[in-house]
């Protein structure tokens, strides 16, 4: 936000990181727990997520972190001098706080009810183009549903193949496979990768005759989803043999409704350009999802993110839940230097989560200049982001988050109910004793290994411990509670881009090696030769000899 000072020259900043190198030892979790019988009460929320279709109360405990009181105040300190309130108000008030693009950033529009507050963007009211395309996904998705759009044989659609990458991709492809258990409309399918294995994996399990296939690009110009999507059709047309099939199987998702034309697609789902890619789930580019859920799903999902809006906008800075999780993030990542953050859901349908999380915060985060022109380079801004479904992490990396050099802070993820038990064995109390345990094996460590143990193994079974986690558990996963839960993290990230002064919301860093592809690609036709350092020259050179062009 123009205005904000350095943030290491910010005296909150300086008391903060002072008051880490005064104390560190004492921060130490065991002793936390020990000394203080209420820190669960004191570094916990439950907030109840109000839907009778899914909702209910929800845990976030964050007592196993290391801080203490004095901590968390001057974070909530920093917060306010960090003006995260004010840059709030302004998302919220559709400002253009997308300064390098010259955009407002309304993504939380697209969550909007009929009813809601005008959302006014260079004098329009956003929220009757949002109503207007969400009626037309609830009823194309109801056509397509109900076998009311049909293909061009007149069979039902029972296969849809979202063709997009980035946020056109990650988004619908992880809520789809997280609400598995909600479907009622076709199968979904998703191609990302310009790898054409990807493409031709998908086409051959599917039947053209009641497959549809949808485009989603935000800017229409992405060489990976063009490519697929031109294959896409060529594929379809040899099987068809009929042009004027296509408009029965082929559907878009843009903001560039002249590029969708000119690709010859006539059934299109607008948005907008103050729709971020990674934040577009809510928008058109959730068409697969809605498809596949059906539409009242797809609503309670945008209703869950809407109520963390709300919770969000109105809430106060210490019982707000995304703020809560981005101060304790830049405390680890920017004061103390523990650069990486793990996202641990313990629930199968979630297992895409860190990787669209990936997108959503170091697209967003990684960012290396403030708002006002500086270079970023005596603090972390946006941390890796990385991770796995619960329990399969635990058989792989999750020795290196207990024994390990590094530090990483993890936020655990989990539901109370899960609907079936397989063969009388309760997988899920399996499931829920292993979540359980990890934060607190993580926490408390294993300083004294048993006198059993022969003593030159004890120091390889000595666990320090004191390493930081949140819980967020809630009752079940349900496109309500789904879209809350995503939500959080929108505003997480959002609260991080204000404390650091840097604009989350474009991506310039994606652009230069985008230009460089274009360049090579005449190179490895032999159509050019570029200039280049001998390293990518040589690699040039092996692959013309090796390729098969
Ligand atoms: O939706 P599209 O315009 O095809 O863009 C797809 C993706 O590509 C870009 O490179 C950006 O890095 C992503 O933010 C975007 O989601």
């Amino acid at each position: 936000m123009a205005g904000l000072g350095n943030l290491t020259t910010d005296p909150v900043w300086i008391k903060l990181t002072d008051y880490y190198r005064d104390n560190k030892e004492k921060l130490n979790l065991r002793a936390l727990f020990e000394n203080d019988s209420t820190r669960f009460d004191k570094y916990s929320l439950e907030v109840e997520l109000p839907c009778p279709n899914g909702g209910g109360p929800a845990l976030i405990d964050y007592s196993k972190n290391l801080i203490d009181e004095n901590v968390l105040s001057l974070l909530f300190d920093l917060a306010k001098s960090r003006k995260v309130e004010e840059r709030r108000n302004a998302m919220f008030g559709a400002e253009k706080i997308n300064t390098t693009e010259n955009r407002a950033v309304l993504h939380y529009a697209l969550r909007s009810r009929e009813d809601d507050a005008p959302i006014v963007l260079d004098g329009k009211n956003v929220i009757v183009d949002v109503q207007r395309v969400l009626k037309e996904i609830e009823s194309f998705t109801g056509d397509v549903i109900n076998g009311k759009w049909v293909g061009y044989t007149g069979k039902k659609i029972t296969d849809v193949v979202n063709i997009g990458i980035g946020g056109s991709d990650l988004g619908p492809c992880m809520v789809c496979e997280a609400l598995t258990q909600y479907t009622v409309g076709p199968k979904s399918h998703f191609v990302s990768n310009v790898d054409e294995s990807h493409l031709t994996d998908v086409l051959k399990t599917v039947n053209p005759e009641t497959t549809l296939f949808i485009i989603a690009s935000k800017t229409f110009t992405t060489q990976e989803t063009i490519a697929n999507a031109q294959s896409a059709r060529k594929w379809f047309l040899t099987q068809a043999k009929d042009e004027s099939a296509i408009s029965k199987h082929f559907v878009a998702l843009s903001t560039n409704v002249e590029k969708v034309k000119e690709f010859g697609i006539a059934k299109y789902f607008e948005f907008w350009d103050y729709v971020g890619g990674r934040y577009s789930l809510w928008s058109a580019i959730g068409l697969s999802i809605a498809l596949q859920v059906g539409f009242e799903n797809f609503r309670q999902l945008l209703d869950g993110a809407r109520y963390v809006d709300r919770h969000f906008l109105e809430t106060p800075l210490q019982a707000n839940v995304p703020v809560i999780l981005a101060l304790l993030g830049v405390w680890y990542n920017s004061v103390i230097g523990w650069e990486s953050h793990a996202i641990l859901p313990y629930d199968q349908f979630l297992s895409k989560l860190p990787s669209y999380l990936q997108q959503a915060d170091m697209e967003s985060n990684g960012k290396s200049t403030t708002l006002t022109n500086e270079r970023i380079n005596s603090y972390n801004t946006g941390p890796v982001i990385w991770g796995a479904a619960g329990t399969n992490g635990q058989h792989a990396f999750y020795q290196l988050l207990h024994q390990g050099t590094h530090t990483v802070p993890a936020d655990f993820i989990g539901f109370v109910q899960k609907s079936e038990d397989i063969a009388g064995i309760s997988h899920h109390s399996i499931l829920l004793a292993n979540l359980i345990a990890q934060p607190e094996a993580l926490m408390v460590g294993r300083t004294k290994p048993s006198e059993s143990i022969p003593e030159q193994l004890r120091p390889h079974k000595y666990f320090e411990g004191n390493r930081p986690t949140n819980m967020i558990l809630s009752k079940k996963l349900t496109p309500f509670i789904l879209g809350a839960l995503i939500a959080i993290y929108e505003h997480k990230i959002f609260v991080q881009g204000a404390i650091w002064n840097i604009n989350s919301f474009d991506q310039w860093g994606v652009e230069l090696g985008k230009e460089l592809a274009k360049a090579i690609e005449p190179e490895l036709a032999g159509k050019s030769k570029g200039n280049h350092d001998s390293s990518t020259l040589g690699i040039i050179n092996f692959i013309l000899k090796h390729g098969n062009n």
